[in-house]
């Protein structure tokens, strides 16, 4: 059928999604859905579906494609720290451990919705006091999931990475990649 003109819609605010999609050259138009985030009790994989698929369900269009990233930490949501202190609690107790960081994504188009939950897991070095004041100092990761931006200045605190290096980013762009082509959707 292929794409045309026709752009995909980006139910998210996330400039990561954004650069990345952009990167593979789709038509983007960004629509930055109004949901709330913060009043879902349930599990971290469940809770990343579940917002996922309000965002995309906020927003219209022929194709919609949402996310939502949430790390998980022995079964607890880190979430945005809401401030520096915040920030430099969650680093504290990411450092020198693993963790899992799942991103859900909705995706919308002609041919019905796909919704599935990628996960990987993340790996800490131990860090030290110093090192964890001066990443929180750089601002990167107050408006990240877990307080930390894989892809940024975090690349330093990171030893290794399971999985999918882009579910850690925020989306999981192969796998998207794949379903949208398949469906005739092509950059
Ligand atoms: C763990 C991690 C998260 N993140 C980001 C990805 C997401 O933007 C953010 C998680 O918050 P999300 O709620 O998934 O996304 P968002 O609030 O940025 O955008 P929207 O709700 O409009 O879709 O954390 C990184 O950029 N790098 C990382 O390594």
């Amino acid at each position: 059928m292929g794409s045309g003109q026709t752009p995909l819609v980006l139910a998210s605010g996330s400039p990561r999604r954004k650069a990345l999609l952009e990167a593979l050259g789709y038509p983007l138009k960004v629509v930055v859905p109004g949901v709330a985030e913060e009043d879902l009790a349930l599990p971290p994989q469940e809770l990343a579906r579940a917002l996922a698929r309000r965002k995309g369900e906020a927003v219209e269009g022929e194709w919609v494609l949402a996310a939502d990233t949430v790390v998980d930490l022995d079964g607890e949501v880190l979430g945005k720290p809401k401030d520096p202190e915040e920030n430099r609690r969650f680093l504290g107790r990411l450092s020198g451990r693993a963790h899992l960081v799942h991103t859900a994504f909705y995706l919308r188009t002609p041919k019905g919705v796909v919704e599935e939950v990628h996960t990987a897991k993340v790996f800490f070095r131990p860090l030290s006091e110093e090192e964890i004041a001066w990443y929180v100092d750089s601002g990167e990761g107050l408006d990240k999931a877990g307080g930390y931006g894989a892809q940024g200045l975090g690349m330093a605190l990171l030893e290794r990475v399971e999985g999918d290096f882009y579910t850690v980013v925020g989306l999981p762009v192969s796998r998207v990649f794949a379903l949208l082509w398949e469906r005739g959707f092509r950059p």
